[in-house]
């Protein structure tokens, strides 16, 4: 057991290994426009393709069983490697007994059904060889003392046990809030590994809804049944970066579970809409604000021009409201920018007020004070550095002359400044090569936001405010968030005006998405997926994602990952070393970009990862050679893309008539008022191998589960 003193922080936190499951029962959104009499609406209108869906045989707990055996067993992940268990649902099946219990059965020997583990069985498709070999077996009530001890280093972190069975996870329960669940088990397992109480093993986050509305719902269309399990720890190739983070949080009564008896949730539709959009706005501008503070992004550089965010994550209740989302996220960008352009025409007046006031002053106190070497303050501008020395102060002919002297001193002051402030920008964003990013910053936003920049609201000046009340880097006021939310002209210009933007950055986590429908808890993290199957580790590493996840309620948290490669990535670039780059040495292609967009911070320290922990700590040197990428080949970008294989597990579907899709829903809903004893009658068919299925509910309510082999 190391000493206390030997502890140190784990580096590089975040979603080491990600599984997505979805049924194999699908039916196509033209199909139900075909039935609902209404074309155009559910694949135009909502954006949607198609609709996942499964029998009474798939419950929350049988999805969250087969997506957290599934991770297991594609990764090589040993129960024993497993400390902390978390499980996010809104289809909860029992107000008392958690999800999270059933999937103790995946860590307590003989438990399982059949006592088989899918995940026991298969070895990891590649083996590590850089953990260490634990020196003693795993007992299954024992961990190896280099699990136990804390060690945090990256290569202490992976010398976890390769198999075996280990204490159980205990901690972690079920989170529940909405659609949002899932983002809170993630940030509370990430708080577990980097807290004093880690014992060196890995934390599980497990998501699983089934989504169904009622017959004859508006939102029927809206639906879908999913699950996702992610592995949380160190040394990740998703790291989650602290200092990129914009919460929200709010009563509302948009979309809700009055009713105990039955799955369906009361929505008000318009009203949950709003919610999601109006949270974009406030997370968008409460991360922006404390990146700003952290001088990593200046106020007129968009969160979205940044040219090292390559991607928009988003929950996705239907395809069209994550396009609006991210159409209001460069809206807010755009306030941003307009607001610091309006702040310098300000301030540039006021330097010229200041100038009349001087001149009808007289010469003599500006004279005196530039004498005395202190140069009168530029108010309102940025600089307060002891102006330089103008002799041309010390000998005016007269009032008039002195006021124009002075003036024209002011002026140039102003100028040398600006091109000072000019060429320091240049020379830091010319410290690297400008690197060949596949995807360039985009353009500015070109619409037309109907009202003099006077009227527009003011972000950045709602967050200082809200910071000198004690708000900490956070807009309080609804102002610039809200702004013009019901406004649907103002949506559709935005929508069309990013939509370029769209195919940038939002476009790939959509892809799954669109085909699986609303999936609650595990939504946002089924488009994670899709993005890291489309990309792969050649077109993520280095770059940054942007993650937003929304629980109607309301729960709302705007995440930044930053994506770690591997050398043997494939791709050739430094940015393929990580966004450790972002620590403004300016070797690699996030470094380039964060210093051009605002400078430079150590903060990245924390979230860069690199076999040796002092260089990351240190956080100056070279990440190209400093972060060979995660250590253990098991949990890279590339074996995440692997393991999803989403392609051809979507080509395995099976397309249903809407007919047989309202005849599986009214199973499901009878499900819920059928007296015990009572057995499913789904069709065992459509379950998959591997997947896990309700078996039977005894005369208590006690539910059995199998799992397909
Ligand atoms: C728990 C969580 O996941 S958080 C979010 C929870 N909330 C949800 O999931 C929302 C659930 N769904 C719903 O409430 C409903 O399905 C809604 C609100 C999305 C749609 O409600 P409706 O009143 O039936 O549809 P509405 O008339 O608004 O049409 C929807 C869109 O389709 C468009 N549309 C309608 N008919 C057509 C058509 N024939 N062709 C093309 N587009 C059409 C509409 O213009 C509208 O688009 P817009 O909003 O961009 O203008």
């Amino acid at each position: 057991m190391a000493c206390r003193a030997e502890l140190r922080r784990p580096k590089a936190v975040g979603i080491l290994a990600l599984e997505v499951y979805f049924p194999t029962q699908k039916v196509l959104m033209s199909d139900m426009e075909v039935a609902d009499g209404c074309p155009g609406k559910y694949t135009i209108g909502l954006g949607q393709e198609a609709m996942a869906f499964a029998s009474d045989r798939e419950d929350a707990a049988s999805l969250a069983l087969t997506a957290a055996a599934g991770l297991m067993r594609k990764y090589g992940v040993a129960p024993g490697e497993v400390g902390h268990l978390q499980v996010a649902t809104e289809s909860g099946l029992d107000r008392s007994k958690s999800l999270k219990s059933h999937l103790m059965t995946l860590f307590t020997p003989g438990a399982a059904p059949g006592a088989r583990h899918p995940h026991a069985a298969a070895p990891p498709s590649a083996p590590s060889t850089t953990a260490a070999t634990p020196t003693t077996a795993a007992t299954p009530t024992e961990q190896p003392a280099t699990a136990a001890a804390g060690v945090t280093s990256p290569a202490a972190a992976t010398a976890r046990p390769a198999a075996g069975w280990g204490p159980p996870p205990a901690e972690g329960a079920d989170v529940v809030h909405a659609c949002y669940g899932g983002t809170a088990a993630l940030l509370a397992a990430a708080a577990w590994v980097e807290s004093s109480r880690w014992d060196g093993r890995l934390a599980l986050v497990v998501c699983a809804d089934v989504a169904l509305y009622a017959p004859g719902s508006a939102a029927r269309a809206t639906g879908g049944c999913g699950a996702a399990a992610m592995l949380v720890g160190p040394d990740a190739p998703l790291v989650l970066d602290p200092l990129w983070y914009g919460t929200h949080a709010q009563h509302a009564y948009d979309f809700y579970k009055p009713l105990g008896s039955l799955p369906y949730p009361t929505v008000d539709g318009a009203l949950t809409l709003s919610q999601y959009l109006g949270s974009v706005g406030h997370c968008a501008l409460r991360l922006a604000a404390r990146v700003e503070a952290a001088g990593e992004l200046a106020p007129e550089a968009g969160l979205l021009r940044r040219r090292d965010v390559c991607a928009y994550v988003s929950h996705a209740p239907l395809n069209r409201l994550v396009r609006k989302g991210l159409a209001r996220m460069a809206l807010m960008d755009e306030l941003r920018r307009r607001e610091a352009a309006a702040e310098a025409a300000e301030a540039a007046a006021r330097a010229g007020t200041a100038v009349e006031a001087v001149g009808a002053a007289g010469a003599g106190a500006m004279a005196a004070g530039a004498a005395a070497g202190a140069g009168p303050a530029r108010e309102g501008g940025r600089a307060t550095a002891a102006a330089p020395w103008d002799s041309r102060l010390l000998a005016p002919a007269g009032p008039e002359a002195a006021a124009g002297a002075a003036g024209e001193w002011v002026k140039e002051w102003v100028r040398q400044e600006q091109e000072q402030e000019q060429q320091q920008q240049c020379s830091t964003a010319g410290r690297g090569p400008e690197p060949a990013l596949p995807h360039p910053a985009p353009p500015q936003l070109e619409v037309d936001l109907g009202a003099p920049s006077e009227s527009l609201p003011r972000p950045c000046a709602e967050a200082r405010a809200a910071a000198a009340g004690g708000g900490g880097c956070s807009t309080s006021a609804p102002g610039a968030a809200e702004w013009r939310l019901a406004d649907k002209g103002l949506e559709g210009a935005l929508v069309e005006a990013t939509a370029g933007l769209w195919d940038q950055l939002g476009e790939d986590a959509a892809w799954l998405q669109r085909q699986l429908g609303n999936s609650y808890t595990a939504s946002v993290w089924q488009g994670l997926a899709s993005l890291v199957w489309r990309r792969g580790g050649a077109g993520l590493a280095g770059r940054r994602l942007l993650l937003f996840s929304f629980g109607s309620g309301t729960l709302a948290a705007l995440l930044g990952f930053v994506a770690r490669g591997s050398r043997s990535a494939g791709s050739t670039d430094c940015g393929n070393t990580g966004s450790a780059g972002a620590t403004g040495n300016g070797s690699s292609s996030t470094a380039s970009a964060g210093v051009a967009e605002g400078g430079s911070a150590g903060h990245h320290a924390d979230v860069a990862a690199s076999a040796d922990t002092d260089t990351a700590e240190g956080g100056a040197s070279d990440r190209c050679s400093s972060d060979p990428g995660p250590q253990d080949p098991r949990f890279t970008l590339d074996s995440i893309q692997r393991a999803l294989d989403l392609e051809s597990r979507l080509a395995a579907r099976v397309v249903r008539s809407v007919a047989d899709f309202n005849a599986v829903a009214a199973q499901v809903e009878a499900s819920y008022r059928c007296p015990l004893p009572y057995t499913p009658v789904g069709d065992l068919a459509a379950v998959g191998p591997g997947v896990y299925y309700l078996a039977a509910v005894d005369a208590l309510g006690r539910r059995t589960y199998e799992c397909r082999m």
